[in-house]
């Protein structure tokens, strides 16, 4: 089998709808999609569309109702809750807007905790703990908790968090959207050097548009379906106006 060529992510014919007493809604109507491995692609579509039950779906934290889903050539479906929650440890990193950090923890503690959980030794995690927060730029702020941190820092904790454990695959949803403009930006940039520089799958769910600039492929969601599926070119460097020099 040539490795390689699998696909990071894959959802065929995937289901999904959500009853509300006697009212059933779709949400994913026969959605298919296949996610290279190391590309940053981002999923935008209006409000409602499905955009967050996808990305959950793909990750395994809920169950599609009909369809198949595999993540890393593993079909997702074949696993029991157990085994889920093995492979999103083993391989998963995630980042939400709300950063979900626990309140009484150190920035490094947070980073720290899921790398214990993984098996590590404890030195092994203190310095994945400590690198991860350095190339998020938070070498002096480990020791604060998240109430003494700005949003642009808590969302680097929870970056800095996915990026330790080393997974293969990063789930991201509108993480910058309760960002101000320059904080938004550091973790666009944070993104794109993820996927770029430690090869990881990111998938990022956002109705940012400074992140089409820097996502391979952008895909766009409408009615529970993709409707428009296109890789980004490649960005073009402006020439300076005014001057033939
Ligand atoms: N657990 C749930 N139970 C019932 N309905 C749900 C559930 N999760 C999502 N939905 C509904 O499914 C639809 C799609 O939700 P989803 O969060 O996937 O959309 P979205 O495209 O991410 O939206 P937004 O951009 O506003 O975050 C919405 O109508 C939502 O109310």
């Amino acid at each position: 089998m040539n490795v390689s060529a699998t696909p990071a992510l894959e959802a065929r014919d995937v289901h999904k709808s959500f009853r509300a007493g006697r009212i059933v809604s779709t949400v994913l109507d026969g959605l298919s999609l296949s996610v290279d491995a190391g590309e940053l692609t981002l999923i935008c579509g209006p409000s409602g569309c499905g955009k967050s039950t996808l990305l959950s779906i793909l990750s395994g934290l809920q169950p599609a109702d009909a369809g198949q889903v595999s993540a890393l050539g593993q079909p997702l479906d074949g696993l029991d809750k157990r085994a889920l929650e093995r492979f999103r440890l083993l391989h998963t990193g995630f980042v939400f807007q709300g950063f979900n950090l626990f309140p009484a923890l150190t920035a490094y503690e947070q980073v720290a905790l899921p790398l214990g959980y993984l098996g590590l030794k404890r030195d092994t995690a203190r310095e994945r703990a400590e690198a991860a927060l350095i190339e998020v730029g938070l070498q002096s702020r480990m020791h604060l908790r998240p109430a003494e941190l700005s949003g642009g820092e808590k969302q680097r904790v929870a970056i800095a968090r996915a990026l330790a454990k080393e997974p293969a695959l990063l789930f991201a949803d509108e993480p910058t959207s309760s960002l101000d403009a320059a904080n938004g930006q550091m973790v666009i940039d944070m993104l794109h050097r993820i996927a770029r520089h430690h090869g990881t799958t990111v998938l990022c769910v956002s109705h940012d548009p400074r992140l089409i600039g820097h996502a391979d492929r952008l895909l766009t969601m409408e009615d529970g379906r993709i409707l428009e599926d296109r890789r980004t070119p490649p960005k073009v460097v402006a020439k300076p106006t005014g001057t033939s020099r």
